[in-house]
């Protein structure tokens, strides 16, 4: 029976064993599987921002950190005597109060509880009433420290706001992080969510090292006058060892705070690029395809925040460890030393007085505990508040860069010797003139190596030539969005030249303020413009329509969708003729709109003084042009009056 056992046992073991490896195989061959389907569909999708490079952000707290740190705090706080430095008192004050109303119940329990233990109803019932008035006091001091603590965050928020909007819609700035540099890819993100945790991360930590550090100091004071320096000193040399060391080990999560925002600005900006585009995608059937980007951007983000979470989960543990329990077996420790030596003036005490001393020491002790705690959890805020401080950081050097006409971007081979700004730019009224200017893109491809024409007031020119021969670039310079790479340049200054788009842009507000655009409706006003006189300038480009159906010049809507593409272009001619400009630009600006549309408006201009360069290939405009800019293509160009023989356009 035995051996039959053991053979029976010994199959059972083989069979257990084959069927363990082959469920293990199935299951490896099912993850491989998975993960190989989940890397194709992510490696399908190459999606350009992430693969854009980027400075890698370090963030540590360490000398640059409080270099960072002190330049922003000048920004967010501009002087001891603003309202900031008042809330940041007006915080103290309240942490004061606060502290004092904990040393108040502490010691107020403390004789509650002996009314109790002694038996006297009375002097219980008094301490009662006492304690009941005060918890209303108690109750404002705390609300108090709450409205200060949000109200300086506001503040905060405001001033570093400002100031980086003061920066992003200076001149180009907006234009020139997202076209002509790349250190940046979703500012917007670094505008919003970044400078609101950056500010809400300053108010966090000013209140959790301020209230510790006051929490500290009284009750180190109060357990030296009593217990001798010895018990305060091992708690703060213990706080000293055990900041030094989490601070050590909590180094990562600066910057993965920083990648954290990365992540999240690119996420956002993905979805927000669908909403923009929703109708071409729509007409694509793009949906799968969009969803696929959409998830490999949500993925990473999720794979990093899932790696955040274990890091600050495994920092927990340690936090708690030494910041909490260690702590509090220090401070038992070093409490009892007082108590159980043989030497201290405490062993003459009776029983009684010496528990209700020990009670007293011990609760401040177990204070003094949780306040040193509490600061040495504070360097988590600070390690977060370093990742948040190099984003911010980072956009301002940006945005600092930018308005001193200071740009990276990828250079192309060989074209490390273009300086940008290093041409020369004239402002002078009803001419412009290039002068061996360079038509350079800002990857640093040239287009065209020296460029020279000059247009007066009065002459319209057609700019044609064949897809990405530079028409757009060569306006882009000329609208000094794109730096001057060489040459001189002439031009009228910017306000005396208009640009219009193929698809113009509409701001949110009234009908008014689309013609008006970018003057306000009282702007408008204040330059003497009428609603009459808009109302003709709309009837001109045959868009009298409107005003009854949308309900006159101050009917609002979002004109993007209410317009179609035809009425935009005729808005954006309207606008042209308020403004009123000595030189337009017509991007291919008419494309949307009926011939004889089209005839009668270039009448007005020419009837008004306004010089045209178009950018068209319609044969129906040559008429109104005297003449052409050609661009080949392939580096050359030929400017020349049209004549019954010109032939070049219609590339
Ligand atoms: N922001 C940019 N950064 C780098 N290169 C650019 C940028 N914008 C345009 N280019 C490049 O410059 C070249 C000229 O572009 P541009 O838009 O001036 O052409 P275009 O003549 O207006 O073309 P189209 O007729 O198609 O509008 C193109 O090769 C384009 O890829």
């Amino acid at each position: 029976m035995a051996p039959n056992c053991s053979k029976l046992l010994t199959k059972n073991n083989v069979l257990l064993t084959a069927s363990a490896v082959t469920l293990l195989w199935i299951l490896k061959n099912r993850r491989k599987k998975i993960f190989q389907s989940k890397r194709s569909v992510e490696e399908e999708v190459k999606y350009l921002i992430s693969d854009k490079k980027e400075n890698i952000t370090k963030a540590h707290v360490d000398r640059i950190f409080f270099k960072q740190i002190y330049e922003l705090l000048r920004i967010v706080i501009p002087s001891w005597a603003s309202p900031e430095a008042g809330f940041l008192f007006m915080i103290a004050c309240s942490l004061v109060a606060r502290s004092i109303c904990d040393l108040w119940i502490i010691s107020y329990g403390t004789k509650i509880e002996s009314a109790i233990v002694s038996s006297n109803r009375n002097l219980f019932v008094q301490r009662l009433i006492t304690f009941l008035c005060a918890i209303p006091v108690i109750s404002l001091v705390n609300n108090v420290l709450k409205f200060s603590i949000g109200e300086l965050k506001l503040r905060l928020r405001n001033n570093m706001t400002r100031r980086l909007l003061d920066d992003y819609l200076k001149n180009y700035t907006y234009y020139r992080m997202s076209n002509l540099d790349n250190r940046i890819s979703n500012a917007d993100q670094l505008l919003t969510t970044d400078v609101d945790k950056f500010c809400e991360s300053i108010a966090e930590l000013y209140c959790n090292t301020a209230k510790p550090l006051l929490d500290i100091g009284i009750y180190v004071y109060r357990l030296w006058t009593s217990l001798g320096g010895q018990t305060p000193m091992s708690m703060l040399g213990y706080l000293l060892v055990s900041g030094v060391l989490l601070t050590h080990l909590r180094r990562p999560t600066g910057k993965m705070t920083a990648q954290e925002q990365k992540l999240e600005g690119e996420y956002r900006h993905i979805n927000a690029r669908l909403i923009t585009y929703s109708e071409e995608v729509a007409f694509y059937n793009g949906n799968s395809r969009e969803k696929v980007t959409l998830i490999v951007s949500f993925n990473k983000l999720l794979n990093h925040l899932r790696n955040f979470l274990r890091f600050r989960v495994f920092m927990g543990v340690i936090d708690n460890i030494v910041a909490k329990y260690f702590a509090s077996i220090v401070g038992f420790w070093v409490v009892s030393r007082p108590f159980l030596s043989q030497t201290h003036e405490l062993v003459d005490l009776g029983h009684q007085e010496r528990s209700r001393l020990y009670y007293t020491y011990g609760r401040m002790l177990v204070k003094l505990a949780e306040a040193i705690g509490r600061l040495v959890l504070a360097g988590r805020e600070l390690t977060r508040l370093a990742g948040f401080t190099s984003r911010v950081t980072q956009l301002r050097t940006v945005l600092a860069d930018l308005n001193v006409g200071r740009y990276t971007r990828t250079m192309v081979a060989g074209s490390e010797h273009l300086i940008p700004n290093n041409g020369k730019l004239i402002f002078r009224d009803n001419i412009i003139k290039f002068d061996k200017v360079p038509l350079i893109t800002p990857n640093g491809d040239i287009l065209i190596t020296e460029l020279s024409f000059e247009v007066k007031s009065g002459m319209n020119v057609l700019v044609c030539g064949p897809n990405g021969s530079g028409k757009s670039s060569l306006f882009r310079i000329l609208g000094e969005l794109w730096p001057l790479f060489g040459g001189e340049l002439m031009k009228p200054p910017r306000g005396k030249l208009f640009y219009i788009p193929q698809k113009p842009y509409m701001t949110l507000g009234s009908l008014r303020d689309q013609i008006t655009y970018p003057h306000s409706s009282a702007e408008a006003k204040r330059r003497g413009a009428s609603d009459k006189m808009l109302e003709e300038h709309l009837r001109l480009v045959q868009l009298g329509y409107l005003l009854k159906r949308e309900g006159g010049l101050d009917a609002v809507a979002d004109w993007l969708d209410v317009l179609s593409g035809g009425e935009k272009q005729r808005i954006a001619m309207a606008r042209l003729f308020y403004h009123a400009p000595q030189f337009a630009i017509l991007d291919e600006c008419t494309s949307a709109v009926s011939v004889d549309v089209e005839g009668s408006m270039y009448k007005y201009c020419r009837e008004v003084g306004i010089t045209l360069f178009t950018v068209s290939h319609r044969k129906s405009l040559w008429q109104h042009h005297e003449h052409v800019l050609y661009l080949d293509g392939r580096g050359n160009y030929s400017f020349k009056p049209i004549d019954a023989y010109t032939e070049e356009f219609g590339s």
